[in-house]
């Protein structure tokens, strides 16, 4: 039987508190460590938290929170499909969408690890098509180019993961279209990527679950208008995802439609149709096929009870430490990989969305801090800009790097003696010891405090396997810290409040201080 309780009412935790400050990580980092505190990922990728502020007492302490808060088993329970998004009355998904790691999981009589495999057999079909210029545009041209129309989950995570491919696939001979996004209302945004694209060659993919969203509605029909002002007929140049549910289904206004389902998350969506369509548009159906493979493997790994050999468990414990004992505040994400450029903004809604919340499951107020503020940027370039704060602020920020030994396209100079790719992994490393080491100075302005912890993900090179593997990985970590927390991960209430007063502007049913902001901008 599972026991939903809080995190401050467990026994590990309370041992845990008691272990505060006991690593001094300056002192504590290694050769030997740097080799033994390290976890193999799926896909070949590796989790390394030798500059982390751990040692084997406080590990064996999170290893009983682990079990004492039944992480393990609640994991379980959501592959096998129990309403674990308890404010929406909905089960939790995602992980089936690339592979079954539970046991078969039926709604209303359907077996939804079909649906999804369908849905991506539909797409693979689709692309297919497309490539092969069977499908083309209303003018007769072959489509080159793909532009996702959506935002939140409906963008980010996609976006992502097209940026991390999209060199990989150049140098493979993979890359079958271009593909832009557009997700802000802020009309700029749909004019700087429509005038970028020949309209006449663009298949644009409308991508909202729900199908009510106001942003992705306003630049849907904005994307019309465009078409059509071309002679264009926007329903030969623009397919759907969406959700079975949604007003935006069944229309055969679309070349095309393709469905997820509410049990998978927006921020979660991106192994469903919502990455799907997009990526095998981009890449061809056997990249997200692997991609798929890489994410399974994870999902598989994150099974493993020993949190020593689950490195998406002992990420999750490894923060729960970092935040409700030692009280760190944020966490930032810091890929040296430019195709990850967009991987932090992707994994700022996947955690903030997820674990920002203040009440449990249950709807009771916490007594605990719980998500951490996330951000993050590719290295080398944070090192020129937020490290400074990072290094010598008052605040600790632990830090996530990932790294990989090659880099995608391969073409590199040697200047001074290093190829490019060299120079970016010496940072990588330099960062780490300096973060975790610091260098005393006679100079407060010049003294380096040390003592700042970082875990490294590494791998030998940024594949579709691998940025599965990735991606799940934080999912995984993000769904064991809500767990933990005794958090409903899945639902999102705090963004409903602005879209509720955004309507209130809209329609002229304003309070004051409301009226006076909306003055500002004549509205
Ligand atoms: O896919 P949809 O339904 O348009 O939603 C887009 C995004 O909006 C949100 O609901 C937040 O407003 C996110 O959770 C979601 O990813």
């Amino acid at each position: 039987m599972i026991n939903w309780n809080n995190l401050d009412t467990l026994n590990a935790y309370k041992k845990l508190l008691s272990l505060k400050g006991q690593v001094n990580l300056s002192q504590a980092l290694s050769a030997s460590r740097v080799k033994e505190y390290q976890t193999p990922m799926a896909a070949g990728l590796a989790y390394n938290y030798a500059a982390k502020e751990v040692n084997e007492q406080i590990l064996s302490v999170l290893a009983e929170l682990s079990a004492e808060q039944q992480l393990i088993e609640k994991y379980q329970a959501l592959l096998d499909g129990e309403v674990i998004n308890t404010g929406e009355n909905r089960k939790v998904l995602h992980q089936l969408s690339r592979g079954q790691a539970g046991k078969d999981v039926f709604f209303q009589g359907k077996n939804l690890r079909d649906f999804y495999a369908g849905e991506q057999k539909k797409i693979a079909d689709f692309a297919a098509s497309v490539h092969s210029g069977k499908i083309v545009g209303s003018k007769g041209d072959r489509f080159a180019s793909v532009v996702q129309i959506g935002i939140g989950g409906s963008d980010l995570g996609p976006r992502a993961m097209y940026l991390a491919l999209e060199q990989w696939a150049q140098a493979s001979g993979k890359k079958k279209m271009e593909a832009r996004f557009i997700s802000n209302v802020d009309p700029d945004d749909a004019v700087a990527v429509a005038s970028s694209v020949e309209l006449a060659k663009t298949l644009f993919i409308l991508v909202s679950k729900s199908g009510t969203t106001q942003e992705t509605l306003a630049n849907e029909l904005f994307v019309k208008d465009l078409l059509k002002k071309a002679g264009l007929d926007p329903s030969k140049h623009m397919i759907a995802v969406t959700s079975e549910t949604s007003p935006l289904a069944n229309n055969p206004g679309y070349l095309a439609s393709f469905y997820m389902d509410d049990f998978i998350g927006g921020r979660y969506s991106s192994c469903s149709a919502v990455g799907g369509a997009v990526l095998s548009l981009a890449f061809g159906p056997e990249t997200f096929a692997a991609f798929l493979d890489g994410a399974h493997a994870a999902d598989k790994s994150a099974l493993e009870s020993d949190i020593r050999k689950n490195p998406a468990l002992l990420d999750a414990l490894i923060g729960v430490y970092e935040r409700n004992v030692l009280g760190y505040p944020s966490t930032a994400i810091l890929p040296y990989s430019q195709a990850l450029s967009r991987f932090p903004a992707h994994l700022q809604q996947a955690d903030m969305e997820s674990n920002g919340k203040q009440v449990n499951r249950r709807g009771e107020a916490v007594r605990y801090a719980t998500g951490p503020v996330i951000f993050g940027e590719p290295g080398t370039n944070g090192q020129h800009s937020f490290f400074q704060l990072l290094h010598q602020g008052t605040d600790i920020v632990p830090l996530q790097f990932i790294g990989f030994q090659e880099s995608q396209a391969g073409a590199d100079v040697v200047v001074e003696g290093s190829t490019s790719q060299k120079k970016l992994c010496a940072n990588l490393s330099a960062q780490i010891v300096a973060f975790a080491c610091g260098k005393q100075d006679t100079n407060p302005n010049k003294n380096f405090p040390g003592g700042r912890p970082s875990s490294l993900i590494w791998g030998k090179k940024l594949t579709p396997e691998a940025l599965g593997a990735l991606l799940a990985h934080f999912e995984n970590k993000i769904m064991f810290q809500g767990f933990v927390w005794n958090l409903n991960s899945f639902d999102q209430e705090g963004v409903q409040l602005g879209k509720v007063l955004t309507k209130k502007v809209l329609s002229g049913d304003m309070d004051p201080a409301l009226k006076a902001y909306a003055e500002i901008f004549g509205l």
